[in-house]
């Protein structure tokens, strides 16, 4: 059992090569993505059923179950995108939620001591999700995405920089059209990892482009 808040060092540490997953992201069956990119070292896995065909009611449920089993398995913690139903009914982790979700005051009083994940575009939005108890803020899109329909204009890691000269010490992931090219220039920026989707999911070899994001993150936060 999780015993308070995570510590910032150990969040930090597990933002470093954190994959987003989902059925929709998947072109094979989502577990075996999910645990080649286990074995490529993945840090951090995040369940996000959105997007055309996504999986609903039970065999949601399921997925979700057959995902965070392969996680527990290999000691990666499994966070769940926006559901707070379906991560306290599953005993996720942690959730991630939005800013247009549950006022984040209302999901950590919800979800106790897991861990808070909130999304942030402006500088007005971290400090307010600061003050409301998120463990880490995912900041994006970076770049141009594919996999978020109604994603905000892509900001650039000139965004990562604003916040941290702007006093935000906060875990900070970055996410949105990331790859290995550009992984290195968004920690750099301030984030203290990348948050990807289809650079690892549609990768033609998963294990390969994951370790290839973990050996970046591990390099530039060093
Ligand atoms: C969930 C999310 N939030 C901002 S961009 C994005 C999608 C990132 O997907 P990809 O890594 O494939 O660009
Ligand atoms: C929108 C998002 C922003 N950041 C992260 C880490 N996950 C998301 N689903």
């Amino acid at each position: 059992m999780r015993s308070g808040r995570i510590e910032d060092a150990r969040m930090r540490q597990l933002l470093q090569t954190y994959l987003v997953i989902g059925s929709p992201n998947c072109r094979e069956e989502p577990l075996r993505v999910l645990e080649e990119g286990l074995a490529g070292g993945v840090t951090l896995v995040q369940f996000r059923e959105k997007g055309p065909g996504a999986l609903t009611g039970e065999s949601l449920r399921a997925l979700a179950l057959q995902l965070q089993a392969a996680c527990r398995r290999r000691g990666v913690p499994f966070l769940v995108n926006d559901d707070v139903e379906l991560a306290l009914a599953i005993n996720a982790d942690g959730v991630h939620v939005g800013q247009e979700d549950e006022v984040a005051v209302r999901v950590r009083a919800r979800i106790g001591d897991r861990i808070l994940g909130v999304s942030a575009h402006t500088l007005a939005e971290a400090e307010a999700a600061v003050h409301h108890g998120a463990d880490y803020l995912g900041i994006g899109p970076i770049y141009p995405t594919a996999s978020k329909a109604d994603a905000e204009a892509p900001q650039g890691p000139g965004i990562l920089r604003m916040l941290r000269a702007s006093g935000i010490t906060l875990p900070l992931v970055g996410i949105g059209g990331i790859t290995t090219e550009t992984a290195g220039e968004v920690i750099r920026a301030g984030a203290d990892g990348v948050a990807v989707i289809s650079a690892i999911t549609q990768a033609a070899n998963i294990r390969e482009a994951a370790s290839r994001f973990v050996a970046i993150s591990v390099a530039e936060s060093s």
